[in-house]
């Protein structure tokens, strides 16, 4: 599903090189759920935009469904993005002026779907997460847990082969963290979803059954949960 090989990358600025990324390599196989774990400065956002091919590494490859995302065309890597890929942000991205249903069914109209299909489609994925009856409400009449639900129901419409949750948790209280988490597990427990959930947040961390740990631009750990016994 994801493979990264041999990955490193610096950020280059003048005649300044910041090594950043030191040769990480896992892969993350269909139905994984897994957290990149790592204090500020670690190197996670730039493995996730280097994931979601946001960015080009210095070296070594990213494969996604087999496809190496680093050696695609900027046309043909939006395009893989579009259906290959789901993201889920920690700010949500929500579009203000759209309904909670429209703002769900914004990726199909970017591959440009049907509006009936379209709207099944939101709809159903709306009554998964849990607001089925919120669909014709505009986001800043949602809590900042029920946002972060309609991203997650926008993420899955286009039935992405992994999706990359930055942070998610970050803006809600541990209440509503362990709701969202709750209902991650369950996607891919029931839809078999592949969740890469980047986080500094031990508590999220636990609960993933792997956890692939970066310190410092190095893969230190990849495997279950070994911290405190529970
Ligand atoms: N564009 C850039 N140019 C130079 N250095 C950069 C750039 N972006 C990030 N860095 C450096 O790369 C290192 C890793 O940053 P990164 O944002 O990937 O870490 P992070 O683990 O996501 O941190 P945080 O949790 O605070 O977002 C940091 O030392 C940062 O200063």
């Amino acid at each position: 599903m994801l493979a990264v090989e041999h990955l490193s990358h610096s950020f280059r600025s003048g005649s300044e090189n910041t090594p950043v990324l030191h040769d990480i390599d896992f892969r993350v196989d269909k139905g994984e759920m897994i957290a990149l774990l790592g204090s500020s400065g670690s190197g996670k956002s730039t493995l996730l935009n280097l994931m979601a091919g946001l960015m080009k590494p210095t070296s070594g490859s990213i494969l996604i469904s087999g496809q190496a995302i680093e050696k695609m065309s900027e046309n043909r890597l939006a395009e893989f993005r579009r259906t290959h890929i789901g993201f889920i942000f920690q700010s949500y991205e929500l579009i203000p002026h759209l309904t909670v249903r429209e703002n769900v069914e914004l990726p199909l109209v970017f591959q440009g779907q049907r509006g009936k299909h379209r709207r099944e489609k939101a709809m159903s994925l709306l009554s998964k997460v849990g607001l089925g009856e919120k669909t014709e409400m505009f986001p800043s009449q949602l809590s900042g847990g029920q946002q972060q639900r309609v991203s997650i129901a926008r993420s899955l419409i286009t039935q992405p082969a992994i999706v990359f949750a930055d942070e998610p948790t970050g803006n809600l209280d541990t209440k509503t963290e362990k709701e969202i988490i709750d209902l991650l597990i369950e996607l891919n427990q029931t839809l078999g979803i592949t969740f890469v959930i980047v986080t500094h947040e031990l508590e999220v961390a636990k609960r993933t059954r792997r956890v692939i740990q970066l310190r410092d631009g190095y893969l230190v750990e990849d495997g279950a949960w070994a911290g405190d016994a529970e």
